[in-house]
């Protein structure tokens, strides 16, 4: 569906993206995370022809996006959710959209209502919240009824009701068969709605697997116990090989090496009352921070290495 070979792009003397590639799948959402100028959104650009890559290439349906005939049926994009005349109705703004690309003006109406926007439809743009503004990106995106949807930062901002409509919105849209890219810093976001991960650092890709198998390969289990005998019990499961951290007033205790069926046994055998006994996985946060460590630490040393050494 998305095929990026060899993408490489240089600004200057700074390679923001280097020797990327990846396969999308159609039919899923695949979440595209990174520190801060990984080269994200340079990727996402070269993929909408708005950069040219200085080496390699990116392909959306086999041709490079600006090669396609009807390149807004095949692709659509919100990559930058300003850009839009304040003074402009949202129907107007849209409407120009589609005449500009030949597409119908009951293609408008269908996606003002496909992101909730019809009864603001006349209202000026200048007047929208960030997350209507947001909606009438997509709404733009939605245009040419693409097969793919390519979204920088969708969710930056926005408050908790429009984060869902995004996830809901993009979830359906993969589940029509069809292809999202879809950028954030979000986590715990990006957890509930992705299937599939790709992660850049420095410009390269560091991983690119289904969430599932990220999290697994980061698998680190903490038991969570909280008990008002808590230091004896902590007392008795280190005895027993654990390694734990005492918490919240000598209550709770969080524990690795050990299963969460020994604890439990561990303080029935000693008459121990539990209040609440559970497993932590990794969360996704957690494998990612483990997997960009690395990379964030090295720009961090790049960075002082690029400092003179005396005034
Ligand atoms: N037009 C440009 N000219 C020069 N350097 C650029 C240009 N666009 C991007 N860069 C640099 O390329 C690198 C990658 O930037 P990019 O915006 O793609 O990263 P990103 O992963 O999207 O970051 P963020 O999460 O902060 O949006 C950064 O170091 C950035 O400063």
């Amino acid at each position: 569906m998305i095929e990026a070979r060899g993408l490489t792009k240089r600004f200057g003397d700074k390679t923001a993206v280097q020797d990327v590639s990846f396969s999308l799948q159609a039919g899923q959402v695949t979440g595209f995370l990174g520190p801060n100028g990984a080269g994200k959104s340079t990727t996402m650009r070269m993929l909408m022809g708005l950069d040219r890559p200085s080496e390699g290439g990116i392909t959306v349906l086999g041709k490079p996006y600006a090669e396609h005939r009807n390149p807004l049926c095949i692709a659509g994009a919100l990559l930058d959710a300003k850009g839009v005349h304040p003074g402009r109705s949202a129907r107007s703004h849209l409407q120009a959209l589609a005449v500009t690309h030949g597409i119908s003006r009951s293609r408008v109406d269908q996606v003002l209502e496909l992101t909730g926007l019809e009864s603001v439809a006349q209202k000026r743009v200048g007047k929208f919240s960030l997350g209507m503004g947001q909606r009438l990106g997509i709404a733009a995106a939605l245009l040419g009824d693409p097969e793919v949807l390519v979204l920088d930062e969708p969710v930056n901002g926005l408050d908790p009701d429009g984060v869902l409509w995004v996830r809901q919105f993009v979830r359906a849209f993969a589940a029509e068969g069809r292809t999202v890219l879809l950028s954030s810093h979000l986590m715990s976001e990006m957890a509930q709605t992705a299937d599939h991960l790709i992660v850049l650092g420095r410009g390269r890709v560091i991983a690119d697997a289904p969430i599932a198998e990220l999290l697994a390969s980061g698998e680190r289990r903490t038991v969570r116990v909280v008990s008002p005998d808590a230091i004896r019990l902590g007392e008795l499961l280190r005895a027993e090989g654990a390694r734990s951290t005492q918490r919240a007033d000598n209550r709770e205790l969080v524990l690795e090496g050990i299963a969460a069926e020994r604890v439990g046994e561990v303080a029935a055998a000693h008459g121990i009352v539990l209040h609440a006994l559970s497993t932590d996985a990794t969360s996704l946060e957690e494998a990612y921070l483990a997997l960009t460590r690395s990379e964030v630490e090295y720009s961090t040393d790049e960075h002082h290495a690029d400092q003179p050494a005396a005034a």
